[in-house]
């Protein structure tokens, strides 16, 4: 489909863009997934095929996977990488300590091994996902389907004990049948408005026999890319301390694009 960007798909555009620019010639790449992961992917095929940009890249999902294969980068499994130097993935939220809830695309198990295996992860997002607090976001939990509803009980009255608002869950549907991710798991995702304490939180969900991983990324992310409706970018480095702000792509560029999921 071909239209004008919504300022939000623009603002992932930019972000996405950015970071892929920081890949160099000869980097191990871990590629996210996600609506923003992909804009990401693309202009790495790009720089592959403009520039010969040499890179090996780790995708994170099947959905990825595929892409990356079509856009002309060389696709490795993380076993054969390895090591990495870099993750770029996209985040449902994240806060001031970068921070993050992932897993709104059901691949945070493959995107919080392949970011922990890497030298550093750069988060792309629109501005929007910025929050105080983390947890407006329904909290994705993969879950293995043997006996879901007791792991569903568990994680109910593990919340019960936590700094939480809420303590709903939800199984994740895909039509009429529970959405099944690349690992062959479910996942449920918990409706908690606001969580007061992401590090226990994280080891405590961890702990719940059935739970495969949770989608709370703590000291994991190093730098974000934040983008603006408006074709600004901002960057932030937790490490470094450092904030950069670059302006608007010239007017006019970028307006119409293929509008991709
Ligand atoms: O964690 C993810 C997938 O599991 C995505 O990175 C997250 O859901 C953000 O997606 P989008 O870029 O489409 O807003």
């Amino acid at each position: 489909m071909t239209g004008e960007m919504s300022p939000v798909d623009k603002a992932k555009y930019v972000a996405a863009r950015r970071a892929a620019d920081m890949v160099q010639d000869g980097m191990r790449v871990g590629l996210g997934t996600g609506s923003t992961a992909v804009w990401m992917v693309r202009r790495l095929g790009e720089r592959v095929k403009d520039e010969g940009l040499q890179i090996k890249g780790v995708p994170t999902s099947s959905r990825t996977a595929q892409l990356a294969r079509e856009v002309g980068i060389e696709v490795v499994s993380l076993d054969q990488a390895g090591w990495l130097d870099m993750a770029i993935d996209g985040a449902d939220e994240f806060d001031g300590e970068l921070n993050l809830i992932k897993g709104g695309g059901g691949a945070h198990l493959q995107e919080k091994i392949v970011a922990t295996a890497s030298d550093r992860m750069v988060v792309i997002a629109d501005a929007g996902k910025e929050v105080e607090t983390l947890g407006a976001f329904p909290l994705p939990v993969e879950v293995v389907p043997f006996g879901w509803q007791t792991t569903r009980t568990l994680i109910e009255e593990a919340l019960d004990t936590m700094d939480v608002l809420g303590t709903s869950t939800a199984l994740r549907m895909n039509g009429e049948a529970p959405f099944v991710t690349d690992e062959g798991n479910h996942i449920l995702d918990l409706h908690l408005q606001r969580i007061g304490n992401a590090r226990q939180l994280a080891l405590v969900l961890n702990q719940v026999p059935g739970v495969v991983e949770n989608g709370l990324f703590i000291d994991i992310c190093d730098k974000v890319v934040i983008g603006y409706g408006d074709g600004r970018v901002e960057v932030r480095d937790i490490n470094e301390g450092t904030i950069e702000t670059d302006q608007p792509a010239e007017s006019g560029e970028n307006l119409f694009l293929d509008i991709v999921d």
